[in-house]
């Protein structure tokens, strides 16, 4: 009893010095700012955030606001989305190569040379367009509340990526993160391309843009400690990798600015790992897609679906789809309106109609055109003469339309183009979802022909397939087709947008998506 009351003393005895101590810290960080700036005091804790509208904060993009340090994947999707599966493999071989005896800072210059040498400069889209979704898998919730909290009242941010270079995190700290102050290592450039070359850090710069923004300045990463001394911070707050191990991904829904469009081949994200066994998978991959395309292209549905199931694809129908059509609409077959997911949209709703459609198509490539196992019809964008070439073929049968005009790989409706409600007296609303392990099968790229034998390459890619109620289309075509965008986006659970095809192609390509035939 006696110890029991010796050891309650002595641990109270201790938490009170320990406290003081602690107390004492802080007031002496705050002494210590105030009077010697270039000596700030460093902490583990999280900050304390009273009131930070006359304060800067410099966060640290790998050591503050990512969870993984591990930045081989990003330089991979460089490689392969911007150079191709050769410069890819080289990238890969190298990395492995050296993983056991290079430093870091030798790995990180091999890499850069790897992914960008002789990459064009102009049009590099790749931090917009591609590489945004990895980081954004990536941001640490907790890390990102600092950011947050910083943006809305703090007096400026600044963002600063020492390994990454700047170019590859410009897009996605400005457009989804919303920072304005971005500084990052820099690649050579010459006549128009990327030499490769990763240019040192450059300390004064930072220091510069310290002076200039002026006042007190928080830092966020245990880097800023090595220049503690050159730098006027006036506190350093850090983590460790094991913390951040422990901290959460930040949801999709607290995207500041949420992720509706990106683009690239690659559905995972490259790892050395998962790299290496997307080549080995490879050349299997490309007989699966011939062999899925042939299958489709030539057998019936009742034979095409179970025998493409044994190749590891699989397609789910919901719901009843409607039998041919009866009744008195003015036109002769019925119409689909589907959401768009990929190019074989139109053709997964054949097979679960178990009958031919037509589909109509807009800036198709010729190629798809002609191997596609359904009809297509192409249409101009002059309404009048859309009107008449969809009503035509109405006429004749069973017909299929992607209002949206253009695929989106996110869980987002685009805006619903209203034509097709003016073409008949009740439309079937369609709602389509697909699933894919390794590769999306739609892109802005100039090989867009690509996209169906890219789809049909996952190892277990999958479509759903659900036919909604018939839908009257009363009252202005407009209000229709925002109704229906509705029901399928309900059906979905899909968020509803304005987005159009020109937003999406603007975004990601730096054109309106017009594909030469
Ligand atoms: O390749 P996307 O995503 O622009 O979609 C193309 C349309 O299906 C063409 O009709």
């Amino acid at each position: 009893m006696a110890s029991k009351g010796f050891f309650t003393k002595s641990f109270l005895l201790y938490h009170r010095i320990l406290h003081r101590n602690l107390s004492i810290g802080k007031l002496y960080r705050r002494t210590l700012s105030a009077k010697l700036p270039r000596y700030p005091s460093q902490s583990t804790s999280p900050p304390s955030f009273d009131d930070i509208s006359n304060k800067t904060l410099v966060i640290d993009m790998d050591e503050w606001l990512l969870k993984s340090n591990s930045i081989f994947p990003y330089f991979m999707l460089v490689a392969l989305e911007g150079g191709g599966y050769l410069r890819g493999l080289l990238l890969l071989f190298s990395y492995l190569f050296l993983y056991f005896f290079a430093s870091e800072e030798l790995m990180l210059k091999v890499m850069v040379m790897f992914s960008f040498c002789g990459m064009k400069v102009d049009g590099f889209r790749l931090d917009r367009a591609v590489l945004p979704k990895y980081f954004l898998e990536n941001v640490g919730l907790e890390g990102f509340e600092v950011l947050k909290k910083g943006l809305k009242e703090a007096k400026g941010v600044v963002c600063v990526s020492r390994r990454v270079p700047r170019v590859m995190v410009d897009g996605f700290l400005r457009d989804y993160m919303g920072v304005k102050e971005i500084m990052g290592r820099e690649i050579g450039m010459k006549y128009g391309f990327f030499s490769g070359v990763l240019m040192d850090w450059n300390e004064d710069k930072l220091a510069q843009k310290m002076e200039d923004v002026g006042g007190d300045v928080m830092a966020f990463g245990s880097c800023f400690g090595k220049y503690s001394q050159q730098l006027p911070f006036t506190e350093i707050y850090t983590t460790t990798e094991q913390e951040k191990k422990n901290w959460n991904t930040l949801p999709q829904d607290m995207y500041p600015n949420p992720l509706v469009f990106h683009d690239g081949r690659l559905a995972f994200t490259p790892t050395p790992m998962a790299t290496l066994a997307m080549f080995v998978y490879l050349p299997l991959g490309i007989v699966l897609s011939v062999l899925r395309s042939l299958i489709f292209g030539l057998l019936p549905y009742r034979l095409s679906i179970p025998l493409s199931s044994l190749t590891g694809s699989r397609s789910y129908l919901v719901g009843q789809p409607p039998q041919y059509k009866t009744g008195t609409n003015r036109a002769g077959g019925q119409l689909f309106v589907c959401n768009h997911r990929t190019l074989l949209d139109p053709i997964a709703i054949s097979a679960g109609l178990n009958r031919p459609v037509t589909a109509v198509t807009y800036s198709l490539s010729r190629l798809s055109e002609i191997i596609s196992p359904i009809q297509t019809a192409r249409l101009t964008r002059n309404k009048e003469e859309d009107r008449r070439r969809m009503s035509t073929l109405l006429a004749r049968g069973d017909l299929v339309v992607c209002p949206e005009g253009t695929t989106c790989r996110e869980k987002f409706l685009l805006r619903f183009s209203p034509l097709f409600a003016e073409l008949t007296d009740k439309v079937v609303p369609v709602a389509l979802n697909t699933r894919v392990d390794m590769f999306y099968g739609t892109s802005t790229s100039i090989f867009k022909f690509m996209d169906p034998f890219y789809f049909l390459m996952n190892p277990r890619p999958e479509y759903w397939v659900e036919f909604l109620e018939k839908v009257p289309t009363e009252g202005r075509s407009i209000d229709v087709a925002n109704g229906i965008q509705r029901k399928i986006g309900e059906a979905l659970g899909f968020e509803l947008t304005v987005l159009t095809r020109k937003d999406k192609y603007m975004m990601l390509a730096g054109n309106e998506g017009i594909v030469k035939a």
